[in-house]
């Protein structure tokens, strides 16, 4: 294992634990998602990770060695390992090239050139070398943070949510070069997410949280497929919880199930189109069945008495 967390307990304050006997574990050249709700956690299980912070009991091992948060070890971070965090602390009078460059040798200027220039190309900012952070956006600035991290090839990057400041093109450019690039270079990577379906093609696992208590660590299929329960479904977008009665007509043995796992059928069971509405690559339904209302996603705009069925998985 490339990174171990055992028995971990933290709490910010005593009368409100966050982590209690917390255990992970990631292999090395796999890319991790921590997921789940606004304070569940993740960005304190990705400081603690990296030594920021002291942590009341337990151990975290990273490449065979154990890590310490602040009080032993004054300099945090370990060797091979590199936080983003959603603080870029950037260098504010030195240019992005030399805040990218701040952890590459000078011995050969001309390499160090040429690192810094790959670097900005896979962050998406190739024409800003020479430019100061005060006139980068939010989102410019975190990529900054990104490409320094990736300067210094670490075995570990940690990144907190790294897509929450861009645009949406921007983050599909910026999603593709960097997975790529974290794969190319065999980085392990743990990323913290509210968007798990934004960046799901490329993890191996995802870890879902929820204040502070693992829910479920399993593959994306698997996850997706299979969620937990309730709060681990809801992570992948709108959902129906289903009646008794609905699930007998349906004749579904699952009580979630999504949208787009509703469909057309001619055999299948009576259900009323309450609203249709055009959302880009499908319609968005709501539907009267049963003693229920249910959202179904479809080709075509829908009206009336339909009939429809549960996909099989
Ligand atoms: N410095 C702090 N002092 C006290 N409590 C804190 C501190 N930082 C976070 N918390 C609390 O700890 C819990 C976990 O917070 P954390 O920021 O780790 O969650 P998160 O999952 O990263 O949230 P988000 O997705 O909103 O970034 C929350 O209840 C939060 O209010």
């Amino acid at each position: 294992m490339l990174l171990e967390i055992r028995h971990l307990s933290f709490s910010y304050s005593p009368d409100r634990p966050l982590f209690q006997n917390f255990n992970l574990a990631l292999e090395p050249g796999r890319i991790m998602a921590l997921a789940g709700e606004s304070g569940c956690g993740k960005s304190t299980l990705l400081s603690i990770i990296y030594g920021l912070i002291d942590w009341h009991e337990g151990d975290i091992i990273f490449d065979g060695k154990a890590v310490f948060g602040p009080k032993k070890n004054i300099v945090p971070g370990e060797a091979g390992m590199k936080l983003v965090a959603q603080n870029y602390d950037l260098m504010p009078y030195a240019t992005v090239a030399e805040n990218v460059g701040k952890f590459i040798s000078n011995i050969n200027l001309q390499e160090k050139r040429e690192r810094v220039s790959e670097l900005l190309d896979v962050v998406g900012l190739s024409g800003f070398a020479n430019t100061l952070p005060k006139f980068l956006s939010g989102g410019q600035q975190q990529r900054v943070a990104i490409a320094r991290a990736l300067s210094v090839i670490p075995k570990l990057l940690l990144l907190d949510e790294p897509f929450s400041n861009l645009d949406y093109p921007r983050k599909l450019e910026l999603r593709e070069k960097l997975f790529s690039y974290v794969r190319k270079m065999d980085i392990s990577l743990i990323i913290s997410t509210h968007e798990i379906l934004e960046i799901m093609p490329w993890l191996d696992r995802i870890v879902v949280l929820k204040d502070g208590r693992l829910i479920q660590n399993d593959s994306p299929e698997e996850t997706f497929k299979n969620p937990y329960n309730e709060y681990v479904a809801r992570l992948f977008g709108e959902l129906n919880v289903l009646t008794e009665h609905q699930m007998t007509l349906l004749k579904a043995q699952k009580k979630f199930c999504y949208p787009h796992e509703l469909r057309f059928d001619a055999d299948g069971t009576k259900a009323e189109v309450l609203e249709s509405r055009f959302a880009g690559s499908y319609f968005w339904n709501k539907l009267k069945l049963a003693d229920g209302q249910l959202l179904m996603y479809s080709d075509d705009l829908l009206e009336g008495q339909i009939k429809v069925s549960r996909k099989k998985n």
